[in-house]
């Protein structure tokens, strides 16, 4: 099936007082239909540019940009209008129309595109329902939460059934708490009504809690992309070490290892878990080798339905014993020893 969404070596350069800034610099990426895709990078990475591109608020510079079949460059501006139909948007800081009540907002599409009176009442039900906000429909934004602004942005964004869904700093203006029962919205969102969605975020827990897969964004260019499960477990680049050091606390660093290290005996070393029961089965070898072992640190969580995280061990024994064991485990998964 051909991608919903596929950047061919697209470019976007604007000119800037010293000279030209390429916003976006020779981007390829394909987002499937169906899935959710994040793009996660730093402020002034380019991930607004490159959302504004998706729905033809801007024009790319030179390559290609497919949406749903057509190369968007090659758009007029009525086809544009009528493309962007296909497109909901929801924003970080909501853009509600504050002089509208919550029904009022979700109706705001549906005029634009012609929908008759009963059809549109019957919609916004379906859809303050979907969203758990039938109660406040007569309720004005100044008087809902931050979490219910975001369910009525995306309630909105829904309306006029669009196949894509992007997501611009959604849950950036949100505590963590609102963030997870947003970010499960959108999850429902795309279990249950199939829409793509496109997550653009400067936090990794954004993508870790929902995206399949994941474009990692530095200076307008993808420093690494691919399934989250991969990204978090083999980080390549640098800006990607850096975000998954962010969510990942269970490896020990600084004052916590020099306290393992001068309260155990042995070598400390810590392995990626992914696949628990051969690192086990890798452990219970020590024995024949010689080699005591002692769990000393770790967290082990799951990540899109895998295990996920990591275990410091404290190995003990003769050191040629101990390298043997550090090779086999080596040979099984990334281990990190500090020496
Ligand atoms: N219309 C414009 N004119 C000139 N430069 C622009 C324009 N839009 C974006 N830029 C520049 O392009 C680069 C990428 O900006 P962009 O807003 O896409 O990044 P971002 O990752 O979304 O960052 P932030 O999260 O801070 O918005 C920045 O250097 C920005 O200053």
């Amino acid at each position: 099936m051909a991608p919903i969404i596929e950047f061919r070596d697209v470019t976007k350069v604007f000119p800037g007082p010293q000279g030209e800034i390429r916003a976006v610099d020779g981007v390829s990426l394909a987002v499937e239909k169906g899935e959710i895709f994040g793009v996660i990078g730093y402020s002034g990475a380019g991930k607004s540019t490159l959302v504004r591109l998706i729905n033809g608020l801007e024009r790319v510079t030179s390559g290609q940009l497919l949406v749903d079949g057509d190369d968007v460059a090659a758009l007029s501006e009525r086809q544009l209008e009528v493309k962007r139909r296909d497109i909901g948007m929801i924003f970080q800081q909501f853009n509600l129309f504050s002089s509208r009540t919550v029904a009022g907002n979700v109706a705001f599409p549906l005029k634009v595109a012609g929908w008759p009176k009963a059809d549109r009442d019957r919609r916004i039900a379906e859809l303050l329902d979907f969203v758990g906000l039938l109660d406040r429909a007569h309720s004005y934004p100044d008087q809902l939460s931050g979490g219910q602004k975001q369910r009525v942005g995306i309630a909105r964004a829904l309306a006029a059934q669009p196949k894509i869904l992007l997501a611009d700093e959604s849950t950036s203006a949100l505590d963590p708490q609102t963030t997870q029962d947003v970010l499960r919205l959108l999850k429902k969102v795309n279990d249950e009504l199939g829409v793509t969605i496109v997550v653009i975020t400067h936090e990794l827990e954004v993508v870790r809690s929902i995206a399949d897969r994941v474009a990692v964004l530095e200076g307008g260019r993808v420093a690494e992309q691919g399934s989250v499960f991969d990204i978090f477990t083999n980080p390549r680049a640098d800006v990607t070490q850096r975000f998954v050091s962010t969510v990942v606390h269970d490896r020990p660093r600084g004052a916590v290892l020099d306290r393992l290290q001068r309260t155990h005996r042995g070598r400390i070393v810590t392995a990626t878990v992914t696949d628990g029961a051969r690192l086990g089965a890798t452990l219970a070898s020590a024995g024949e080798l010689g080699v005591t072992f002692e769990i000393v640190y770790g967290g082990i969580g799951t990540l899109q339905d895998q295990s996920f995280g990591s275990l410091t061990l404290a190995l003990d024994g003769a050191e040629a014993d101990v390298d043997a064991l550090v090779g086999r485990l080596r040979a099984i998964t990334p281990i990190e020893e500090a020496r």
